[in-house]
């Protein structure tokens, strides 16, 4: 009998295909049964496939409406993310709530957000009233982040001189000294691995290049190379001192934040806070993020690849309850609540106002 392949359909802007879709990683998946099979995003969905699964960072409202069609003619094929859970990150307000309403008990750590405020005009953010609690320095966010180069535009502001400079919607959020260093953590369903990267560094410093009260800034980041961080980076970049985060603490975050958002694909930007040891901030999430920088990241994806496909398997059997307790004691834990998240997909027919045009979205500071 021939072998049961399972088929993942992608949809990437060329960007991130070019990082993603190595030939490491198809090959790979490919040796363990997967095929990953590009969808033309200039043609209807329904004429390409078969899709077991369809694997996308793409937006717009003809996007969201192709997977609704998709979804009504393939109920039991997977959809990683659902546009709707994803959507919530791209509003820096709403991506961090989830973040404020997270419980997790530790004894040794604790977690939060930066304090911040959300100013829509001009009016207010000259109100003083507004800026109540809030602490020079701050960094002026735009409030939405859409994967847009505009959307990543940032500010970091020293005063109340310079706002005119800054152009709402925006997130307004305190700047904490944290060492000059971020940990990126990745999630990948169950996986969770954590990195370190150069930040912008504490206070002093930055205030030391900057003469007008305000310094834009943008993927600061990002500015590595785009090969993978390993100890060769940690040892370039001076990082290899730096501890990291108790990875259970990590983890418990992780799948905090997995099951509340739905999502299976994403990562978190922490930051310690200099001042108190054992307090952490995260500052961003991101939807689909750079996995290719992951070390392993061929292993990992396939891996979880191989998850979807064993269950998709085990759903199609009359008798699967054998099955589901095989995979119940997988080493990454149960599957079964994975698979709920990722089965249970609402995708909202009321699409208007929700497609994302990058050129139209404004950044924090006047052009
Ligand atoms: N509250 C904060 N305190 C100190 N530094 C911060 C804070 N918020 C952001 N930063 C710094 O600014 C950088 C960019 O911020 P943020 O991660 O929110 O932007 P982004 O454009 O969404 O990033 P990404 O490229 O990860 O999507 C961070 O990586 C960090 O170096
Ligand atoms: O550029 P890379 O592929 O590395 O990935 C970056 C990704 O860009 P892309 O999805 O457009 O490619 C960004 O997504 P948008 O916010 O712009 O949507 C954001 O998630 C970054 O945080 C990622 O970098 P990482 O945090 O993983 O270092
Ligand atoms: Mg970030
Ligand atoms: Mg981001």
């Amino acid at each position: 009998m021939a072998e049961r392949r399972f088929c993942i359909g992608y949809a990437l802007a060329p960007k991130k295909r070019q990082s993603f879709i190595q030939d490491s990683l198809v090959n790979l998946s490919a040796s363990r049964g997967v095929d990953l099979v590009r969808i033309d995003t200039e043609r209807p969905l329904l004429d390409q496939g078969p899709f077991d699964c369809i694997l996308h960072k793409f937006y717009g409202v003809d996007w969201r409406k192709q997977l609704v069609e998709f979804r009504l003619k393939n109920p039991n094929a997977f959809i990683l993310d659902s546009p709707d859970s994803i959507e919530r990150l791209h509003n820096r307000i709403s991506m961090l709530q989830v973040v404020s309403e997270l419980k997790i008990d530790n004894p040794d750590e604790t977690f939060g957000i930066p304090k911040q405020i959300v100013i829509y005009d001009k009016e207010t953010l000259f109100d003083r009233q507004a800026w109540e609690g809030l602490k020079f320095p701050v960094i002026a966010k735009p409030l939405v982040a859409d994967g847009s180069a505009k959307s990543h535009k940032m500010a970091l502001v020293f005063n109340h001189d310079c706002l005119n400079k800054l152009k709402p919607p925006i997130v307004l959020q305190e700047f904490v000294n944290h060492g000059g260093i971020i940990f990126k953590v990745y999630v990948v369903g169950q996986y969770v691995k954590c990195v370190k990267r150069k930040s912008l560094p504490d206070e002093p410093e930055v205030k030391l290049g900057n003469v007008e009260g305000l310094l834009s800034f943008s993927q600061v980041s990002n500015m590595t190379p785009r090969e993978k961080i390993d100890d060769k980076y940690y040892k370039m970049m001076q990082l290899d001192d730096t501890e990291m985060p108790p990875l259970s603490f990590l983890t418990d975050i992780a799948g905090g934040l997995r099951r509340s958002m739905n999502l299976n694909l994403f990562n978190f930007d922490v930051i310690r806070d200099s001042n108190i040891g054992n307090r952490y901030l995260i500052i961003d999430i991101n939807y689909f993020p750079g996995y290719a920088k992951m070390p392993g990241y061929e292993e990992i994806l396939t891996d979880f690849f191989c998850d979807l496909a064993q269950k998709k398997e085990a759903m199609n059997r009359p008798n699967n309850k054998d099955i589901e307790d095989k995979i119940g004691s997988d080493r990454r834990g149960p599957m079964q609540s994975v698979d709920q998240e990722i089965t249970k997909i609402s995708i909202n027919e009321d699409v208007g106002g929700q497609s994302v045009d990058s050129e139209k979205k404004e950044s924090p500071v006047q052009d």
